[in-house]
């Protein structure tokens, strides 16, 4: 799937489609064995793609295997980088993200100087986007240091968003972070969906397929759950579900 991940994700939208990612932490991957199983499960359920990644505890090693146990699905495999060493050219693409609402210009920029030569060094596919911690965010909202957007604080959510348009990223992550509590406000997805032409991918907190419709409903492109997978995989089946199944005319921003 190399060169061809924004492609395909445009192709899958402009049909009407909203895409569900899995994500895979390596670090919280026990047996490889089980993993394989899970794969071809979510993979079989419909899942649009991988996300690979996590917070902390990842090794260059442990993301390796993930991916080299993903090797034969025609799905894009995708990094989710929490840091530099976070890459591998066994994946397809990279969320190449900024943490836009960080206090902390390593996150904003710092991360993306270092990484860069690595990326084009290892051949990965770029989807330019935009990181949004909305709330505390969990572990990755205290790594990086983010300045707190109120769940239902939707204009300051969507000036961010417009920013980052404006600055020319085409997807934006609306994060509550892994194993939240509550989502993201499908409101905010709805005005943020409005407002921007971008991709809108929207994780954190989603358990069950009533909240996956209602965030898909507000205009999602692409919604992602992690932690589900971990504890209760039936349930993830029937996101997935929920998710591919729903359809939708998109409208261009104004
Ligand atoms: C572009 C490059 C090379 C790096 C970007 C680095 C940035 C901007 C990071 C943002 C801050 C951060 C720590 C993000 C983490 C994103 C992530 C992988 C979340 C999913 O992992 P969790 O499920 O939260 O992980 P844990 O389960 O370990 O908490
Ligand atoms: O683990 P969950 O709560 O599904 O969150 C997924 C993702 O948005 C975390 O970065
Ligand atoms: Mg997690």
């Amino acid at each position: 799937m190399k060169g061809r991940v924004n492609n395909y994700i445009e192709k899958l939208l402009g049909e009407g489609r909203t895409l569900h990612f899995s994500l895979i932490d390596p670090d919280k991957v026990d047996s490889l064995d089980q993993l394989g199983k899970l794969i071809e499960r979510l993979y079989k359920a419909g899942t649009s793609g991988f996300l690979v990644g996590g917070t902390i505890g990842v090794t260059q090693s442990k993301l390796e295997a993930v991916l080299e146990t993903m090797e034969d699905y025609e799905i894009p495999k995708i990094i989710f980088p929490s840091n530099i060493n976070v890459l591998s050219p066994l994946a397809d693409a990279v969320l190449f993200m900024s943490l836009l609402n960080s206090d902390d210009l390593y996150y904003v920029v710092g991360a993306q100087v270092m990484g860069a030569p690595l990326v084009k060094q290892m051949g990965l596919e770029i989807l330019p986007t935009a990181y949004l911690i909305i709330g505390e965010g969990g572990t990755a909202g205290h790594v990086g240091r983010v300045r707190t957007i109120p769940f239902d604080n939707h204009e300051l959510g969507a000036a961010y968003a417009m920013a980052a348009e404006f600055m020319g990223m085409r997807y934006i992550y609306l994060e509550a972070g892994s194993g939240s509590p509550r989502t993201v406000n499908p409101s905010m997805v709805r005005y943020v969906a409005k407002l921007t032409n971008l991709n809108v991918i929207v994780g954190g907190g989603i358990r069950n397929p009533e909240a996956a419709r209602s965030i898909c409903e507000a205009g999602a492109d692409i919604v992602v759950t992690g932690t589900l997978l971990e504890t209760d995989p039936e349930r993830a089946v029937k996101v997935i579900e929920a998710v591919t199944e729903f359809r939708t005319v998109r409208e261009s921003a104004k």
